[in-house]
């Protein structure tokens, strides 16, 4: 699905040949700063390389166009974006981005409930915790139906037992729904027990991928 080739960036990721597949879970280990996250905003065009290339189906990601990419390759940053208004109209806000028809409130209900959020679409967003606020984000990243899903450490505010109903949760839905996750975790567990190939990334370099 990705393949990166003598990708450079800055003098933060030096990328010689890395492959992402389809249909699975790969996760991205590496300690902070090693450059995950600018690997993540490679696989969007959020960045470009300043030298190589990252393909995406085997198109050069550079000639695609970025609302469209943007559509299929979804993101979830580290920092959970909360809009104004109530978690129904942060979860709508999905749906009008993909230009889709708004959706009954028993979907909308079944995603608070993949990630594990349990409160009323009527709840004012503003004043949801940073846990809360992180999974009504990705919540409505679920729901825009993207094709891959890029997730910067979707539960690093999250208690352990919140972290791996949540996780579970995410694996559980890339499989029913045939979709491509790309995350972004700190822990080594969650890697090796959910990522069915993962990265490490040290210093801006993979060291090892399978
Ligand atoms: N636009 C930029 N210009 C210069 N340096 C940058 C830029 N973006 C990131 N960096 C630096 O590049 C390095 C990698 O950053 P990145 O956010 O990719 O790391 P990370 O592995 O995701 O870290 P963390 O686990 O702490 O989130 C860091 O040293 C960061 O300060």
């Amino acid at each position: 699905m990705f393949k990166l080739e003598k990708v450079k960036y800055k003098d933060i990721l030096d990328i010689d040949n890395l492959r992402i597949k389809e249909n699975i879970v790969t996760c991205i280990l590496g300690q902070s700063g090693s450059g995950k996250t600018t690997l993540l905003r490679l696989l969007n065009n959020l960045k470009s390389p300043d030298g190589g290339t990252v393909y995406y189906n085997d198109n050069d990601i550079l000639d695609i166009n970025p609302v469209n990419l943007r559509r299929e390759v979804i993101m979830l940053s580290q920092n959970p974006v909360v809009f104004d208004g109530t978690i129904r109209e942060n979860l709508n806000l999905a749906l009008e981005f993909k230009e889709k028809e708004r959706v009954s409130d028993d979907i909308l209900n079944k995603y608070l409930e993949i990630s594990n959020l349990n409160k009323s679409l009527d709840t004012n967003a503003k004043n949801l915790s940073g846990g809360e606020k992180q999974r009504l984000s990705l919540a409505r990243v679920l729901l825009s139906d993207g094709e891959v899903y890029l997730l910067d450490e979707p539960s690093s505010s999250l208690d352990d037992e919140t972290e791996r109903f949540v996780i579970k949760s995410i694996v559980d839905f890339a499989k029913n729904n045939n979709k491509t996750v790309i995350m972004v975790t700190h822990s080594v567990k969650i890697a090796e027990e959910y990522g069915k190939d993962i990265i490490r990334i040290n210093k801006g370099s993979v060291i090892d991928d399978r």
